[in-house]
């Protein structure tokens, strides 16, 4: 039996991170930048107004009436001035004039309207420094807006384009095929004959890769044949940056993915496959190396609960590396509403769901058990050296 943990650091340390390109920032959502992003221009590029209204300069100011001498909107390209004495209409948005130091509300004097007065009367003195922005109050050109190893949500993206940057460096999105092994497999929706199952397996990884960004270029289902499996994994090995094969793990006499994939040789011991028995439950038989040509495989147990917790655990780290993400889930404690009994030497995982106080109902458990999937809004994590939790106890809890 290996552990987890060693299973999981020898998969991260056979995976390397792929090659960075420059993508658009309009696809670039859902990636980790590879190289910090910093501001193109100051922002707000030069002073503008605040609000829709009048600048005015406070220097040498009397009260009266002032001649409302330019309009400047948004999007005005020329520079302009004012000198004491004189006022401007202004846009919110647009840039200050040389000179102004104060915005006036326009309802300072008149109620809104998109009449201009070609002047304007002050009954008592505003106050200063209002409503200008001034420039690159936000940021400077030059600053980090968003740094190397950022995971890029709709917010970045925002904040990014508005500093100025139109394209950003990523690694490049692991393209990755997936095998599934298994006489019995049929395509889900295919009426079933007796001793045939629906393929449920290739969807569920397929589905996974694609929440992470990653493409599923191949989906082949592989009869149990060793020849089959072979020429398949041949035909698309040169072609992706990942395999994951799902079935056959296991010692039984037609587990062939550990039969096939145990025969290849490799110069470097350290690099092949190695099947094993993980501490882990569900998900025990999982195989992982790279292929003859260096191709990270993983080989994960058919059953569709095993094949759910294997991705959570061992296949997501080494994708997100292979994205330059920080590999780890992340997870929090949670209350379970039941007593949960264990196994003291294996890491457990149990479908839960997880309610919005953080009360998590285990769901049966039992790897065969793939309907149950759908109410699942996450995983339990008991670790060995306990055998279980009373209910009411606090629990590890991976939110999918
Ligand atoms: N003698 C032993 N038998 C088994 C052991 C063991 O240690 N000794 N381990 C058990 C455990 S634990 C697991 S998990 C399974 C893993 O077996 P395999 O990886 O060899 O998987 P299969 O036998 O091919 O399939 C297991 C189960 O899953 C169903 N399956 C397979 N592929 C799919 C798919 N694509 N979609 C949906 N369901 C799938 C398959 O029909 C089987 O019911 O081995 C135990 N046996
Ligand atoms: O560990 Mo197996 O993975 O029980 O289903």
């Amino acid at each position: 039996m290996i552990t987890q943990e060693e299973h999981l650091s020898r998969i991260l340390h056979l995976i390397s991170p792929l090659r960075v390109t420059e993508v658009p920032l309009n696809e670039a959502l859902g990636q980790t930048l590879a190289a910090n992003v910093t501001a193109s221009v100051d922002l707000p590029p030069w002073d503008s107004a605040a609000m829709d209204g009048y600048a005015i300069s406070l220097q040498d100011f009397t009260l009266g009436t002032l001649p409302v001498t330019k309009t400047i909107a948004a999007g005005h390209r020329q520079k302009e001035k004012i000198g004491p004495g004189e006022a401007a209409a202004i846009m919110t948005g647009a840039p200050v004039p040389e000179g102004a130091d104060t915005i006036v509300p326009l309802e300072f004097f008149h109620e809104p309207t998109q009449d201009l007065p070609t002047e304007i009367t002050f009954d008592h003195v505003p106050e200063a420094n209002r409503h200008i922005r001034k420039r690159a109050d936000d940021t400077t050109a030059g600053s980090i807006v968003a740094a190397a190893g950022t995971f890029l949500r709709p917010n970045h993206i925002g904040a990014i384009a508005a500093t100025g940057t139109a394209s950003v460096y990523t690694a490049r999105q692991p393209r990755v095929a997936i095998i599934s092994t298994g006489d019995e497999l049929v395509s889900p929706g295919t009426p079933l004959e007796h001793g045939q199952i629906p393929d449920s397996n290739a969807p569920l990884v397929a589905a996974t890769l694609e929440s992470l960004g990653a493409e599923a270029t191949h989906q082949v289902r592989v009869r149990d044949s060793a020849a089959s499996l072979e020429h398949t994994i041949a035909q698309v090995e040169h072609s992706v940056d990942a395999i994951i094969l799902t079935g056959g793990a296991s010692v039984g006499a037609h587990d062939i993915s550990n039969y096939v994939l145990s025969a290849w040789q490799h110069e470097d011991p350290e690099q092949a496959i190695r099947f094993g028995e993980v501490n882990i439950r569900p998900g025990k038989p999982q195989g992982f190396g790279l292929s003859p040509a260096g191709t990270p495989v993983w080989s994960l147990p058919g059953n569709p609960v095993a094949v759910f917790v294997s991705l959570q655990i061992f296949v997501i780290p080494g994708i997100k590396k292979m994205q330059r993400q920080a590999p780890h889930p992340r997870t929090h404690h949670v209350v379970t509403t039941k007593e949960l009994r264990t196994p003291k030497d294996l890491h457990y995982y149990m479908l839960a769901t997880v309610d919005d106080n953080d009360r998590a109902t285990p769901l049966p458990s039992n790897s065969h058990l793939a309907a149950k999937m759908a109410q699942a809004t996450g995983l339990l994590h008991v670790p060995p050296n306990v055998d279980g939790v009373p209910a009411e106890g606090t629990v590890e809890y991976i939110p999918l």
